[in-house]
C-alpha cells in the first residue's frame, strides 16, 4: 500500500452539477483525502469561493484561483498573484465601447474580488470579446460556465506548480480531476488526470482518463479509482 497522491480538483462541472450546485457527496471525500494528502482546489473562480469551500470543509486552505492567477497554500501562508488585471480591464472597456457588458449586473460578485483577470457571462457575445482580447494581448478561456479574459502566461498548471512548490511536492505527484478548457494545461503537468464525462473536448483530449459518470458522480468515480489503485500498491497506465 502506497500513500495517497496529492489531489488537484476543479470546482464548476466537477464538484457541481450543470447548475453549479455543489454535490454534497463530495464533502466527506474531500475531507478524508485532505486528512491523508494535500488537496488543492484549482478553479477559475475568484479567491473567496475556493477559500470559502476549504473553510467550510475545515480542510487546509490550498487554492489555485482565477485560473492560476492567485495561489495560496496554508502551510506557506503566502498569497501569490500573476496576471494583468489592468489589461483585462482594458479589454472590458473596449467591449463596453462596442456596446457590451460583462453581464453580471451592477453588484458583480463574480469579479468583485477578482485580482488578475475578468470573467464575462456566457450569454454575452463572444466574437467582440475575443477581438478586444486580441487587441490587448489577452486570451479568452471558455470554461462552460463563463468566458475568462486572462493573461496568456497564466493557467492552472503554472498555479499548481507554485502550489506544489509551497507544499514541497512536485506537480507530477498530483492527480487532477476537472472538466474544461481551463483544466487542460493542469492535466498535462500532473502524474494522472481525470476528465469527468461532461468535460469539453479540450479537457477530454488532454486527460489521461475519462470517467464514465459526469459531474459529482464523475469526481466520486475518479477518486474511487485512484484510491483503489493506490491501495493495490501502484499506478495504472
Ligand atoms: O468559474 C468558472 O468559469 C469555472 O470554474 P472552475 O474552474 O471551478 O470550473
Ligand atoms: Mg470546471
Amino acid at each position: 500500500m502506497t500513500d495517497l497522491p496529492p489531489l488537484a480538483v476543479d470546482i464548476d462541472g466537477t464538484l457541481t452539477d450543470a447548475e453549479r450546485r455543489l454535490d454534497p457527496r463530495v464533502f466527506p471525500v474531500l475531507r478524508e483525502w485532505a486528512a491523508e494528502a494535500p488537496v488543492v482546489v484549482a478553479t477559475g473562480k475568484a479567491l473567496p469561493y475556493p477559500v470559502g469551500l476549504c473553510e467550510f470543509l475545515a480542510i487546509p486552505i490550498n487554492v489555485v484561483a482565477e485560473n492560476g492567477g492567485a495561489v495560496y497554500v496554508a502551510s506557506a501562508d503566502e498569497l501569490r498573484f500573476t496576471g494583468d488585471r489592468a489589461a483585462a480591464e482594458r479589454v472590458a472597456e473596449d467591449y463596453a465601447e462596442a456596446g457590451h457588458s460583462l453581464g453580471w449586473g451592477t453588484v458583480d460578485f463574480v469579479n468583485r474580488w477578482r485580482e488578475t483577470e475578468l470573467a464575462v457571462a456566457l450569454e454575452q457575445p463572444e466574437s467582440p470579446l475575443r477581438e478586444a482580447a486580441d487587441r490587448h494581448g489577452m486570451r479568452v478561456i471558455d470554461t462552460g460556465f463563463a468566458y475568462h479574459v486572462t493573461s496568456p502566461e497564466v493557467n492552472k498548471a503554472r498555479g499548481l506548480e507554485a502550489a506544489a512548490d509551497a507544499l514541497d511536492r512536485s506537480p507530477a505527484e498530483f492527480v487532477a480531476v476537472g472538466d474544461s478548457e481551463n483544466d487542460a494545461e493542469l492535466f498535462e503537468v500532473v502524474g494522472e488526470s481525470y476528465a469527468v464525462a461532461n468535460a469539453d473536448e479540450t479537457a477530454l483530449a488532454a486527460a489521461h482518463h475519462v470517467t464514465d459518470a459526469g459531474y459529482g458522480d464523475g469526481f466520486l468515480e475518479a477518486t474511487d479509482r485512484v484510491r483503489a489503485e493506490f491501495a493495490a500498491g501502484g499506478d495504472s497506465a
